[in-house]
Order: C-alpha cells, then sequence, then structure tokens
C-alpha cells in the first residue's frame, strides 16, 4: 500500500482553538503526522511517496470558487491589518442575518466563510491545505491506476469543511475531493464511509442531493456531540440524492460492540448501493483515550475495522480524517491498514 504524505503540513503549525471558553494550542498538532508514519514505518507494507500538484480546478469542482479564493487570501488580508498572530473568526450570522452579502473586512470574511472557531489560519496554512489535497488526489491517481487501495495521510484533515465553509479544523474537504475525482475518472457510484468520531457534515452536505455519491457516517449523537447541528438519523439525502445519504448515530460511551453493528450496518448499505470505489474517511479520535471524544474503541478494534472494510472488496482510498490521543494515533492508523491489507 502506497502512503502518500508531505512535509508541508508543518506549515500548519502554531495554530490554537477555542475550546471550553478559552484559547488553547490546537489538538489538530503537527505531530499527528510523524507518530502516524513511525507506527506505519514499523509495519511490513507502507511505501511512502510524495503528492503530484493538481492544482485548484479538481477543488473547485466540490468547494466554492469565492471560498477557495479566500483560503488564499485569507492569511494576507489578516496580516495587512498588522496582525502577526493566528487568525481566528469571533462572528457568525444567526438565523434570520443576510446570507446574500460577503463582508469586505478580514473579520467580516472570516465569519462568513466558517461555522466555528476551530479554523485558524497561521501563514503556512493554505500551504498544507493545498498539499493535503495533492495527497488525496495522488491517492486516487492510484487507485484510478489500478492500485487496490491507498492511504492519503491528509492534515488539515477535510470531513467539516462545506462547500463554502470551513469549520473543525477542517478547510478543503479532501474526501469529498477524492470521491468528486473518482468520478470524474469515470467511477460511476463512489461510496464514502466515514468512521471519525464525529460527523462529517461537510461531506454529507456537498453530496446530499446526489445520488452517485453515497456519503455513510458513523458518529457522536450530534444531540450529545459536534458538529451538533449536522447528522441525525432521519437526514437520509434530498432530491435525487434522497436514500444517498446515511447516519449511525452512538451515544457518548459507545464501545467496539455497539460501534461495529453500525459499520456492519454501514457495509451493507455500500454493498447494496454497488460501489464501484469506496472512501474512507479515516478518523481514529473513536479511541477510547481520545482527549476530545467519549468513544471507548481500543487498538485491537481498529484491526477488525479494517479487515471489516477489506471485505467490501472494492478499490478503496483512505483519507486521514481526526485523531487527537497523539502517543495511540499511529498505532491505530497502522492498525486499521494492517487489519484491511491482512484480510
Ligand atoms: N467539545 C466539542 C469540541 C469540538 N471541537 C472541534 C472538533 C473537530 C473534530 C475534527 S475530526
Ligand atoms: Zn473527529
Amino acid at each position: 500500500m502506497k502512503i502518500i504524505h508531505s512535509p508541508r503540513h508543518l506549515g500548519h503549525s502554531g495554530h490554537v482553538e477555542l475550546m471550553n471558553g478559552r484559547v488553547v494550542p490546537a489538538f489538530e498538532k503537527p505531530e499527528r503526522v510523524a507518530m502516524i508514519l513511525n507506527a506505519i514505518g514499523e509495519r511490513p507494507f507502507g511505501t511512502l511517496i510524495e503528492p503530484a500538484a493538481h492544482g485548484l480546478d479538481p477543488l473547485m469542482k466540490v468547494h466554492d470558487e469565492d471560498y477557495v479564493r479566500f483560503l488564499g487570501e485569507a492569511w494576507k488580508l489578516w496580516t495587512a491589518d498588522g496582525r502577526d498572530f493566528p487568525a481566528l473568526p469571533s462572528f457568525w450570522r444567526a438565523p434570520g442575518m443576510r446570507t446574500d452579502i460577503v463582508p469586505k473586512t478580514i473579520d467580516g470574511k472570516l465569519g462568513h466563510y466558517s461555522f466555528d472557531a476551530g479554523c485558524c489560519m497561521v501563514a503556512g496554512t493554505w500551504d498544507a491545505v493545498q498539499a493535503a489535497a495533492d495527497i488525496a488526489l495522488t491517492g486516487v491517481d492510484l487507485v484510478a491506476g489500478g492500485e487496490k487501495s491507498a492511504f492519503s495521510l491528509c492534515r488539515p484533515p477535510g470531513h467539516h469543511a462545506h462547500a463554502g465553509t470551513m469549520g473543525g479544523y477542517c478547510f478543503i474537504n479532501n474526501a469529498a475531493v477524492a470521491a468528486q475525482s473518482f468520478r470524474d475518472r469515470g467511477a460511476a457510484r463512489v461510496a464514502i464511509l466515514d468512521v471519525d468520531y464525529h460527523h462529517g457534515n461537510g461531506t454529507q452536505a456537498i453530496f446530499y442531493d446526489r445520488p452517485d455519491v453515497l456519503v455513510c457516517n458513523i458518529h457522536a449523537d450530534p444531540l450529545q456531540e459536534f458538529p451538533y447541528f449536522l447528522g441525525f438519523a432521519d437526514e437520509t439525502g434530498a432530491g435525487a440524492g434522497e436514500g444517498f445519504n446515511a447516519n449511525y448515530p452512538l451515544p457518548w460511551g459507545t464501545d467496539y460492540t455497539g460501534w461495529s453493528a453500525a459499520l456492519d450496518a454501514a457495509c451493507a448499505r455500500i454493498e447494496a448501493f454497488g460501489a464501484d470505489v469506496v472512501v474512507v474517511s479515516l478518523g481514529v479520535d473513536t479511541y477510547k483515550e481520545d482527549p476530545i471524544s467519549q468513544f471507548l474503541l481500543d487498538s485491537p478494534d481498529y484491526l477488525k475495522i479494517g479487515a471489516r472494510i477489506a471485505a467490501l472488496a472494492r478499490p478503496t482510498l483512505f483519507v486521514m480524517e481526526g485523531g487527537y490521543a497523539v502517543e495511540a494515533i499511529g498505532v491505530n492508523v497502522a492498525n486499521t491498514l494492517e487489519g484491511f491489507l491482512q484480510r
């Protein structure tokens, strides 16, 4: 299995987030990548490659052009006011406020293009974001080119990013960009299986009215957990996409027994869909020691998750999403990939 990664993720460092009412160092930290690479390096299956450049066009297949342009200029606008510290949004719309205008100032634009204060930007963020999308697209090149699987070690993650909105540490939706690229490369039906602890609200929203991309999410119940305002079981798609979105919300304290029942249901849905290719949004914040999450999966469980995904017997691209227990993130990611390859 080829592992695609880039040191350019390191440009997204020194950022912060608003957690429990305080500005704290971001949980989505650079060390996550090194821990994953170290763990994979100890296994007999990973070949590391760097991404090829794909430009912005593939991003704009799923994201709004003005949003992508904003991501590229945000740091310049922020520092133009003399601010040399991380950029965070502070102001958002309430229902009933205008949505047909884009503010002229960076503080207004940050609020227009975000849904939370989890999307902190620094000087190197945009370069890291572009590299992460290239990592996902290089994974598509490999799998669409005939490889059975690949692992796109994306950082920052992407599954919370909507077409025109960043949030939850996510700027460009790497998995959505990959799914669209598979469609453009001839796959008629693409399934996205999001196993991150948090609902992939952005991925759901991007494909919500489309029958060609099935989105399945297994995640913490939004009544209890971020992203709070999307991810309920009654969200099954809209228009032509009705029936092509499936959410499996689970309560805090869910262990592998409960979690794997949802995985079996999601895999059955993917099999019934007849997916030509599967994109896995691989978050391992389902782990029992994750600092911001409340599920109880343990490291051996990720071997079983990988094996269950392999049983789909479809070309598969793993795209890295969340996982914040840095000391265990490597083992849990490597176990998922090993379980997949061992089957
Ligand atoms: N207590 C809720 C804090 C959530 N903060 C954002 C989490 C983003 C996860 C990305 S996978
Ligand atoms: Zn997550």
